[in-house]
């Protein structure tokens, strides 16, 4: 093989200058035990003294070859090429790079491009889904090469395809940072409205509100009844608040005022009903500029509905068109 050939035995003297082709792990019993020597580290004149203690009187040595580049270095310049606003890098470690999201934010991954640098042979560049919430700190992507020297060529086609995108303007990786948005909620439900239950839905709902940076700023409890509902509608309208989610009612029952209210508010609806289970009657429209959603009860009660891939999104300031809400259904049944 190619790559073997590339490796060669020496005597550690006469090393110097040569590059380490594998880590090298030193033992002290009860003291330590870890990495002496990293992989493609060149070996200098101080380093033989350490080499020998750990019982290397030969080592290999990769001879780099024209053309032919460290998996390191593969790995660091992919995800050079890769890495847009808000991601840093990790040093290699065994020829692996990550890309973390500097921020609590919204991750962006170019999925289009990581198919096309996924299909060249040898590269590997395995990213977590776009939309997801990350935190700070958080790894968006790690990138490697499968040999461990690797034409020189094979990454520069990486590069390529990254630049041919970044000249369409395009995003590879990118976390948006979340926006502070003012929330007006509007609680419908005559349970609630008549005092016959506390309600349960606002506190959860703010608390996913807050996790996002944001706040409500108002909450309004309605009786089923779609006047009253309109009213809260244009009360925030009125007060310019940057999102109105409406709880409750969103189904299918005589009571369910919802959906018929929001519509009669004058929202341009994009849809009502998501392909998602849980969170199949959530409602999404706009009112002017502003984004209005109905939330039907399974947010109060399961963790993870349509409502929370959506809110994230709303909460970076992407607009939710149709086709977010159809794509959904794939992989929607939770
Ligand atoms: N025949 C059908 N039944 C149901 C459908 C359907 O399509 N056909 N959809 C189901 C889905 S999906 C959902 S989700 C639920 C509930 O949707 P709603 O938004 O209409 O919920 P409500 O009827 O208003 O309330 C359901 C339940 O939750 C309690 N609730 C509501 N608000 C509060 C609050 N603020 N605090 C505490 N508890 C609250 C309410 O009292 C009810 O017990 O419909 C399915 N059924
Ligand atoms: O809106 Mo319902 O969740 O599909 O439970």
């Amino acid at each position: 093989m190619k790559v073997n050939s590339m490796l060669r035995e020496v005597r550690t003297e006469d090393a110097i200058g040569m590059i380490l082709s594998h880590d090298l792990t030193q033992i002290i019993p009860g003291e330590f035990k870890g990495r002496l020597f990293k992989k493609g580290h060149v070996i200098r004149q101080e380093d033989i003294p350490a080499l020998l203690s750990i019982g290397k009187e030969h080592i290999y040595v990769m001879d780099l070859q024209d053309g032919y580049i460290h998996e390191d270095e593969a790995a660091e310049r992919m995800a050079h090429a890769i890495a847009g606003d808000r991601v840093k890098l990790t040093q290699p470690h065994e020829g692996k790079v990550m890309l973390k999201s500097t921020i609590h934010g919204l991750a962006k991954i170019n999925k289009r491009f990581v198919d096309e640098a996924n299909s060249l042979e040898h590269i590997v560049i395995s990213t977590i889904k776009t939309n997801s919430v990350v935190k700070q700190d958080q790894s968006l992507i790690g990138t490697r090469v499968i040999p461990l020297l690797i034409e020189e060529a094979q990454v520069a086609k990486v590069e390529h395809i990254a630049r041919r995108y970044a000249e369409l303007g395009e995003d590879l990786v990118t976390v948006k940072p979340f926006l502070p948005l003012r929330v007006g909620l509007i609680t419908t439900g005559s349970e609630v409205f008549k005092g016959r239950i506390t309600d349960k839905f606002g506190p959860i709902v703010k608390a996913k509100v807050v996790d996002l940076g944001s706040e409500v700023v108002e909450q309004i409890v309605t009786d089923d009844d779609s006047d009253q509902i309109i009213g809260a509608i244009r009360h925030y309208e009125t007060l310019g608040v940057d999102l109105i989610l409406v709880t409750g009612g969103m189904s299918v029952d005589p009571d369910d005022r919802t959906p018929g209210a929001i519509r009669k508010s004058g929202a341009r609806i994009v849809s009502y009903g998501t392909p998602m289970l849980p969170g199949s009657m959530l409602m999404i429209g706009y009112l002017g500029q502003i984004p209005i959603m109905g939330l039907p009860g399974c947010v109060m009660h399961d963790a993870y509905t349509s409502f929370d891939v959506f809110l994230p999104r709303i909460c970076a300031g992407e607009e939710i068109v149709r086709r977010d809400v159809v794509e959904l259904g794939y992989g929607g049944l939770m």
